[in-house]
């Protein structure tokens, strides 16, 4: 059914950067087919064949766009807290996963996870995890777009015991949901470290056969570096390099140490990075230079990471931390402001998942991913600037409605299709369950 939004002011994040201060958008089967002012609208909002909507005193902005997460680690956090990755991953995270992660777990985290997405304004995401069939349902009940990543790691885990396993998986998934609008399988390998030259080569390959992303953990930590460099002679993203694995439908999350001829790397071969400011920050790995990226080339999306190194799924903190610790890197106010900020949570992150040309902005012919924000909350009065006020002010909860494909999946706060009891109690049954087998071992 067609809808029409009218009265509202519009943030295209277009490559202009267009703001309409009065203006409208009508979609039609998922997609904008009309974006302009008011006064081009004239009297046709009365000729809207679907339900036309007044957002007087509202903002419509694209959806927030998360490059990087571990969708069902709600069910981990505060499982683990501060520690460093290594510790964290291999005498923890690992463990826990090895027993937790079933596919009924990973449907019921899921549906926290996107309960707490949706209300933070999220309408895209890159997951990276195990029994991706069942994350994709659940994000295809919620409305969510979702790139699903199956992700292959080089010992036995949950939902594979061998590679090859995990790449049939893989495969199986891709060709499942073929021809859909809103999932989009890749393919993944976890990180240099955790996988074999000849599985992150059998990956590439994989992603090319189907044109699909890639997606990697890299340069997480000095300790990955020294690591890698120890056993290949040469630093994570050069060895990517040297092996074929940089390239245009890559996204490497985190990229936290990149040395000057490892930047050069990434922008020559169009791989993208997925910044995630608060993980980084939490596990004390260190603050990516993300201005020298983008000044260099590299396209550079916003990543939240998992609930058990976060601990939250919220864009609009990871915005807000991305802007801000790019200023203390080089001491310099002016490095990541507000605009390339929000670039970074919508369009950029979208163009790092190689999905520019379907979300991440509004624009005629794109798909209407968007939000609704309540512009007039006392948190963002006054507003001299749009970009200072979603950036520097905004928070979460100023995000009223939201919207994929044309669709509603949030209306005035109120999540449409995840029931909010169900998740919590799933959740915290799992969480019951890990408390009293941790006390037995005591
Ligand atoms: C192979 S599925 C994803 C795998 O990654 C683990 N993970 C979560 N956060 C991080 C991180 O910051 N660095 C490396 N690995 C991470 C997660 O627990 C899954 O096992
Ligand atoms: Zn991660």
């Amino acid at each position: 059914m067609e809808k029409l939004i009218y009265n509202a002011r519009i943030l295209t994040m277009n490559q202009r950067m267009e703001t309409i201060e009065k203006g409208y958008i009508r979609i039609d089967k998922g997609k904008i087919t009309e974006i302009g002012r008011m006064e081009e609208l004239g009297e046709r909002e009365e000729h809207c064949a679907g339900v036309a909507y007044d957002l007087e005193g509202m903002w419509v902005m694209p959806g927030f766009v998360n490059t990087h997460t571990h969708v069902p680690m709600t069910m981990l956090r505060g499982y683990a807290d501060d520690l460093p990755l290594h510790t964290w991953l291999t005498k923890y995270i690992f463990p826990a996963e090895a027993k937790l992660v079933t596919p009924e777990n990973v449907r019921l985290a899921s549906r926290l996870a996107f309960l707490e997405m949706i209300k933070s304004g999220t309408t895209c995401f890159n997951d990276m995890y195990f029994f991706e069939d069942v994350i994709a349902e659940e994000a295809k009940r919620a409305g969510l777009r979702g790139v699903m990543n199956e992700s292959v790691i080089d010992f036995p885990t949950a939902s594979f015991r061998t590679v090859k396993e995990g790449f049939e998986r893989v495969e199986k998934l891709i060709r499942q949901w073929e021809g859909d609008h809103s999932i989009h399988p890749s393919v993944c390998v976890h990180a240099p470290y955790t996988c074999s030259q000849k599985t992150l080569q059998e990956a590439k390959k994989l992603a090319d056969k189907y044109s699909t992303l890639l997606q990697i953990h890299l340069a997480e930590t000095r300790k990955e570096v020294e690591d890698i460099t120890l056993e290949k002679g040469m630093s994570p993203a050069e060895y990517l390099y040297t092996i074929g694995l940089l390239d245009r439908n890559v996204i490497a999350a985190h990229c936290v140490w990149l040395n000057e001829k490892e930047v050069e790397l990434l922008a020559k071969t169009g791989t993208a990075v997925g910044h995630c400011p608060k993980s980084n920050l939490k596990l004390a790995s260190g603050i990516a230079d993300t201005d020298t990226y983008i000044k260099a080339g590299i396209t550079v999306g916003l990543g939240t990471d998992g609930t058990a190194s976060n601990n939250a799924l919220d864009m609009v903190e990871e915005m807000r931390f991305a802007a801000l610790l790019a200023k203390v890197v080089h001491y310099n106010p002016e490095a990541v402001n507000a605009r390339t900020a929000l670039r970074m949570a919508t369009i950029e992150g979208a163009r790092a998942l190689g999905l520019g040309d379907i979300t991440g902005s509004l624009e005629k012919g794109k798909r209407a991913d968007l939000l609704v924000v309540h512009a007039e909350a006392t948190n963002m009065v006054p507003v001299y600037d749009v970009y200072s006020a979603i950036v520097y002010a905004m928070n979460s909860k100023n995000v009223r409605s939201s919207m994929v494909e044309g669709e509603w999946i949030m209306r005035d706060r109120v999540v449409l299709h995840v029931n909010k009891e169900e998740a919590v109690e799933g959740v915290n049954r799992i969480a019951a369950k890990i408390r009293m087998k941790n006390s037995d071992k005591r």
